[in-house]
């Protein structure tokens, strides 16, 4: 049966890039997932075992951050995937048609002291409320516990990380600056009936972010998620009275420094990733409070 190759094409997918433009002290922020496909002369590839002349997926993969790096000034989705069409079809003679693909992650600025803060983001409308409870017969309500789940942060400075154990298992180097975000999961056990159960889980919210961000103009350093951690705990125990005790997951979601093509890292083009991801965990509790199970 005679067999003909109709169409073709090859690309890479899923290429996550986070992209950091600084202004001054108000630095901007996005995060890319790209992808490229390219119509090309490659019908040989197919038919024989040649691969003379590809553009190999991979080198569109480390394009998608090269092109990133040399959109120097603030860009939109549309001009960035403008400029990464053209330089496939401009720099391969064998491209005939570049086709490429971008979602942007809904990362906003967050306002922190109703300010809109310097170098703060948040996902847009992600985070959830959670309740448990716990009545039973003859003693009445024994726990309410509330939390929120899925409050993505994260800041693109005023983050590192040094001091911690090298040994010849780590390729891990310190840093003191570095993107840090994460996805706040939180639950709070009341010692006692709050006025109002949604000022109660605004304020937790409020302290335990002004934690994380610090003051809109300068933020606040953090050392690490731990110290971080304990920090938004104890904010948020402090915030409101009848918190007896805190449970706190803080994922290490990693924006991994990248450089394109022998260019230099300045803190601007990073690989964006979900997993692996850093897990740290602590229950922060007020004076002797049993700490309570996660729930
Ligand atoms: O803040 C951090 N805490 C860690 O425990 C850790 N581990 C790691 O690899 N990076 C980080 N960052």
């Amino acid at each position: 049966m005679a067999a003909k190759l109709a169409v073709h094409q090859h690309g890479k997918s899923r290429v996550r890039l986070g992209r950091t433009w600084k202004e001054g002290s108000v630095h901007h922020f996005v995060e890319w997932k790209v992808q490229s496909m390219l119509e090309s002369d490659m019908e040989h590839a197919f038919l024989t075992s040649s691969n003379k002349g590809m553009t190999a997926t991979d080198t569109q993969k480390n394009t998608v951050y090269y092109i990133a790096k040399k959109c120097s000034s603030r860009c939109t989705a549309e001009e960035y995937a403008i400029e990464l069409a053209k330089h496939f079809v401009s720099e391969y003679p064998l491209v005939s048609r570049a086709k490429v693909w971008v979602e942007q992650a809904p990362w906003k600025r967050v306002d922190v002291m109703d300010h809109p803060h310097n170098h703060g983001f948040t996902k847009d409308n992600a985070e959830i409320k959670t309740v448990y409870v716990s009545f039973a017969e003859g003693k009445g309500v024994e726990s309410v516990t509330t939390g929120v789940q899925g409050l993505t942060v994260l800041k693109t400075t005023q983050s590192g990380y040094e001091g911690f154990l090298h040994d010849k298992y780590t390729m891990l180097k310190d840093t003191t600056d570095r993107i840090v975000a994460t996805s706040i999961t939180a639950t709070w056990r009341y010692s006692g009936e709050p006025k109002d159960y949604d000022k109660a889980y605004e304020g937790a919210k409020t302290a335990m972010l002004q934690k994380f961000f610090g003051p809109p103009d300068k933020g606040v350093f953090s050392p690490s998620v731990q110290f971080t951690l304990f920090e938004m705990g104890k904010a948020a125990i402090q915030a409101v009275p009848e918190i007896e005790s805190i449970y706190l997951n803080l994922p290490n979601l990693h924006f991994l420094p990248c450089t394109p093509v022998t260019s230099k890292f300045e803190n601007d083009v990073y690989i964006a990733t979900s997993e692996p991801h850093g897990n740290i965990e602590a229950t922060i509790t007020r004076g002797m409070a049993e700490p309570h199970a996660k729930l």
